[in-house]
């Protein structure tokens, strides 16, 4: 399985029987720090899903807190199957004694399927939790708001990158999800001066979108052929795929997106089309530069001077692609690799 071939440090199985924890902790890489990165609960259909998805996960936090400068590894922890409500507080609990025996490798926080209140659980038997009560991830505005403006940033390096200026006067961009990150964003871009395409499934967003901002609704099948500039997927992975490559009319994908790219080979045909890529893991770091700051004790503010350096990174790797003559997807890769190599 991957775990060989992947180099992962480790992966522990975890089961408890009074609570009913089943659960999965992969270490993939500490050499830049301690593992960080958030506790999934899901209903997978197989234990191998849950071990795909731990790995997978667990490496996408070590390249993304790697890239970004920060002094953190990649970790997971995935808890099996949605589970009685009443064993809650038992199972969280259960997870923060394992978590605190690993002394300090591993920090877990929120994600899919999990709540501030269960890291107050955890938060009961080990410190090594992030997005409790109070913290500055709790209520997931400020990561969302961080993870924005990132985006933002992103975006502008994007444009001056292609268009040798990152101003956002005549150019369109096409937002796909208008939730808590792609909403931000739309603002703001509309601040900036662009225009504005949108789409989500839920059409009072669409058409909130359209009172707030000016902006043009599509409906969600439409929004990746849209006449655009930067396509920016603010809603689901996979998005570049097989089937919706060929229809892209814009010049730079770049969105708040997890792993935008169905498949790796996907950054190459995005390359071949002329169309930029900004590598989803490095311009959707706000939140976890958020965490970081929360770990270190640093405030709002700081974080918000950390998410600037966004741009900066991703003009870099934008350099190395450009002088490497490859797909913008593999010389964020590469890079990663090489901060790791570092002796
Ligand atoms: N929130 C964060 O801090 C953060 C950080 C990094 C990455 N991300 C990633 O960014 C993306 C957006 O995050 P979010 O927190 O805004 O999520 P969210 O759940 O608040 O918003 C997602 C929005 O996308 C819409 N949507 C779903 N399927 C769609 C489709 N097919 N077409 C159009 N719209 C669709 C939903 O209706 C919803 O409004 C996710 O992929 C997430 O993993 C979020």
């Amino acid at each position: 399985m991957e775990v060989w071939k992947e180099h992962f440090e480790q992966l522990i199985f975890l089961q408890d029987q009074p609570s009913g924890l089943k659960a999965i902790i992969a270490i993939h890489n500490t050499k830049l720090g301690a593992a960080l990165g958030g506790c999934r609960m899901w209903h997978y259909a197989s234990e191998e899903d849950a071990v795909r998805d731990a790995l997978r996960l667990a490496k996408g936090m070590t390249y993304k807190s790697a890239i970004s400068g920060l002094p953190y590894g990649g970790g997971k922890a995935v808890i099996l199957g949605p589970p009685d409500q009443r064993k809650h507080e038992l199972l969280f609990r259960a997870l923060g004694r394992y978590i605190e025996s690993l002394q300090g490798r591993y920090i877990t926080g929120m994600d899919l399927g999990t709540s501030v209140a269960d890291m107050d659980w955890i938060r009961l038997e080990t410190t090594y939790v992030t997005d409790t009560t109070g913290s500055l991830g709790a209520t997931g505005d400020l990561t969302a708001a961080m993870t924005a403006y990132g985006v933002y940033l992103g975006i502008r390096a994007s444009l001056k990158r292609v268009f040798g200026t990152e101003t956002f006067i005549h150019r369109t961009v096409a937002v796909q999800g208008l939730g808590k990150v792609g909403y931000q964003l739309c603002r703001y871009l509309k601040r900036s001066g662009a225009k504005l395409v949108v789409s989500d499934v839920n059409p009072s967003r669409r058409n909130q979108a359209v009172k707030d901002f000016g902006a043009h609704a599509l409906r969600p099948d439409e929004i990746v052929e849209a006449a655009c500039d930067v396509f920016s997927p603010c809603a689901l992975g996979g998005i570049i795929n097989d089937l919706t490559l060929p229809r892209l009319r814009c010049r730079i994908v770049a969105g708040a997106a997890n792993n935008q790219l169905a498949e790796k080979r996907h950054g190459h045909q995005l390359h071949k089309l002329g169309i930029l890529y900004a590598p989803d893991y490095i311009i959707n770091a706000g939140g976890i530069i958020v965490t970081s700051c929360e770990l270190n004790g640093s405030d709002a503010a700081f974080a918000n001077k950390q998410v600037e350096n966004i741009y900066r990174t991703l003009t870099n790797v934008f350099d190395y692609a450009g002088r490497k003559r490859i797909p913008t997807s593999e010389a964020a890769d590469e890079r990663t690799e090489q901060l790791l190599a570092a002796p």
